[in-house]
């Protein structure tokens, strides 16, 4: 991101950094990026794990603050070199308001924008998803596409449609000046669904398979591939972006990158187990123990539940029909465009993420005891 005279110069600011990718990301720009001076990480709560970052030698600078008070932002902003901005509410299973999730993940972008523009700064990295693109509403497979396959993106969920309208306000952002005239360079990062140390779908599977006396039960054909990739990978991608966006504006300004590692490609159940299994799960079935339509028929009957329960409590299963399309919908993707444009490498891997993301698992089984 700078030359050596400015070593130790930089000023970043994490969003979201004490999230599942916010803390990796934190944690690898602590580790990875030299000119770093300063770190600013912004969450509506903050970890106590971010006391013991506080020692070394980058002043770390914790900030509890909520993306979509645009003055709040605009504070923690102002005087900041890069913003990684990865707060967003993540929410397939129907916990929140549509209206809220809006709120957050678009509004909360536009006030980053607004305050780069308004205060200075000049490279933001937005944190966008694999749900940009897809699974479309008609289940229409994405076979280990590039970020120029064709594919019709349609959504309905209030989850992947304000993830596609805070993507689109980040790049058309790219190119506006910023306070001083100069132009604000900006780039989207579109991860699939990320694994590893912290994540809490794993955890909750985990948990459900105890509780089935230490079973899974196949629910989505082993045929249907789903795209996963290591959260340290992505985490590492975000810091090469935000070095590299100030060299080669030309090339990455406005651009938008899937992350990628060497996970291998499968279902999403037969991927889970690759650390479930480990850890003394079992995946019963060769074939999903349920048709597809009573899948289905449960899936639509949790939503009437929920809807019928929303007074009384909040009832959020994992299995709704758009968790259900997500997980039965092939989707995949196949690309080396962040090589070529900031000569991204994986940092972790396949072997190493696995064992990695297993070591967490056995942990949170030995912390549940
Ligand atoms: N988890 C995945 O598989 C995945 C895949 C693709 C993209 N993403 C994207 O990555 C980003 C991080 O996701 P995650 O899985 O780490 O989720 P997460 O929920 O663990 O982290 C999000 C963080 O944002 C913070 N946040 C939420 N609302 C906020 C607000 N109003 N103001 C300030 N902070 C707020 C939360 O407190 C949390 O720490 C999100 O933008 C998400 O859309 C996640
Ligand atoms: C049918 C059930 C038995 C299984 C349900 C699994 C379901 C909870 C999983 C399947 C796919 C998962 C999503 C996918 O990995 C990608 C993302 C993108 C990201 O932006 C947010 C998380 C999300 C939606 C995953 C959520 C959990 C899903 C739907």
């Amino acid at each position: 991101m700078a030359d050596s005279a400015q070593a130790q110069k930089l000023v970043y600011l994490v969003t979201g950094g004490c999230g599942f990718l916010g803390e990796h990301v934190v944690r690898m720009l602590l580790q990875q990026e030299p000119q770093l001076r300063e770190l600013r990480i912004f969450d509506l709560h903050l970890g106590p794990w971010l006391e013991e970052l506080k020692t070394g030698p980058v002043q770390v600078t914790a900030i509890q603050g909520d993306v979509t008070q645009a003055h709040e932002v605009a504070a923690a902003v102002a005087g900041a070199h890069v913003v990684i901005h990865t707060a967003g509410l993540v929410d397939v299973f129907g916990k929140t308001s549509p209206e809220t999730i809006h709120e957050v993940n678009v509004q909360g972008t536009r006030n980053v924008i607004e305050a780069c523009v308004q205060t200075g700064t000049r490279f933001l990295v937005y944190t966008s998803s694999m749900e940009v693109v897809g699974p479309n509403i008609k289940g229409q497979p994405f076979y280990r596409g590039n970020e120029n396959t064709p594919y019709e993106a349609v959504h309905r969920h209030p989850y992947p449609c304000s993830k596609a309208l805070a993507e689109q306000l980040v790049l058309e952002a790219n190119g506006r000046k910023v306070l001083g005239g100069l132009p604000l360079v900006t780039c989207a990062l579109r991860p699939t669904g990320i694994y590893g140390e912290g994540h809490q779908i794993m955890r909750d599977f985990y948990h459900q398979g105890l509780r089935l006396g230490g079973r899974l039960f196949r629910a989505i054909p082993a045929s249907v591939e789903h795209g996963r990739v290591y959260v340290g990978n992505v985490a590492w991608m975000h810091v090469l972006v935000a070095r590299e966006l100030e060299h080669r504006a030309a090339l990455m300004g406005g651009q938008v990158y899937f992350c990628y590692d060497n996970s291998p490609y499968k279902s999403y159940e037969d991927f889970n187990m690759e650390f479930l299994g480990p850890c003394g799960l079992r995946l019963v079935g060769t074939r999903p123990l349920l048709p597809y339509w009573l899948l289905l028929f449960l899936a639509a009957l949790n939503v009437l539940l929920q809807w019928l329960l929303r007074p009384l409590l909040l009832y959020a299963p994992l299995l709704n029909p758009y968790t259900l399309a997500m997980a039965n919908t092939t989707f995949t993707v196949s690309t080396d465009k962040a090589r070529r444009h900031f000569g991204y490498e994986p940092l972790f891997s396949w072997e190493e993420s696995r064992t990695r993301t297993i070591r967490w698992v056995q942990a949170v089984e030995g912390s549940a005891r």
